[in-house]
């Protein structure tokens, strides 16, 4: 019997790496356009899983398995962009300075007879205190283009963090102990 086929609806190349440190290699990526407003008053961890799910629907095709996922940082209550220019970088690399912040990972999962599964990964990251030149270092680097909260862990933001409880893969983009648990769950064959 030939293996089930797995659609992967990101446009993030570290989800696809980290899918395949599972062993499971897409048969398509297929990123999913949907609209990504938050909506008003709505919680991130809400948000995050959400946008899995509207991302894991809108991806759906044939009878394959769809996984999606979704990356927010949050400040208390508040969700921070993800950083397309300078100016948004700075303004959440200045409020992460020195605080820790939590990072939301949903995944979600469609099984080919349409159910969809969900799940969340929660972690906590402290940046130092970071000083002008730091900052300033850190934005010509240009690592934060595109990445929720301004920084991307997986790089240079590493030497700037003082701490993290919770899941690594989850802040890249993919968390692989939630990932591997919702595939078994779903019936996906991974080791
Ligand atoms: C905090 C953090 C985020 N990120 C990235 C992961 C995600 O790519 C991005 C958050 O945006 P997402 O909307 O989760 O993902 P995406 O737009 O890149 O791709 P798609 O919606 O098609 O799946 O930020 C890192 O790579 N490292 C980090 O440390």
């Amino acid at each position: 019997m030939t293996p089930p086929s797995l659609i992967l609806a990101s446009a993030s190349p570290r989800r696809r790496e980290l899918l395949v440190r599972l062993g499971v290699e897409p048969a398509r990526v297929a990123p999913a356009d949907i609209d990504e407003a938050p909506l008003k008053g709505e919680l991130p961890r809400d948000y995050a899983v959400r946008m899995a799910r509207e991302k894991a629907e809108a991806a759906a095709s044939g009878d394959g398995y769809v996984l999606a996922g979704d990356t927010v940082v949050a400040a208390g209550r508040r969700i921070l962009p993800k950083a397309e220019d300078e100016t948004t970088a700075r303004a959440c690399l200045g409020l992460l300075s020195g605080r820790r912040h939590r990072v939301l990972s949903a995944i979600a999962l469609r099984a080919p007879d349409g159910t969809l599964r969900e799940k969340l990964s929660e972690t906590i990251v402290r940046f130092k205190r970071l000083s002008r030149e730091e900052i300033d270092a850190y934005i010509a680097g240009g690592e934060w283009h595109g990445k929720a909260g301004g920084y991307a862990i997986q790089g240079a933001a590493e030497g700037l963090v003082a701490w993290i409880q919770g899941s690594h893969s989850g802040v890249v983009g993919l968390p692989l102990f939630e990932t591997r648990a919702l595939l078994k769950a779903a019936g996906f064959p991974i080791g």
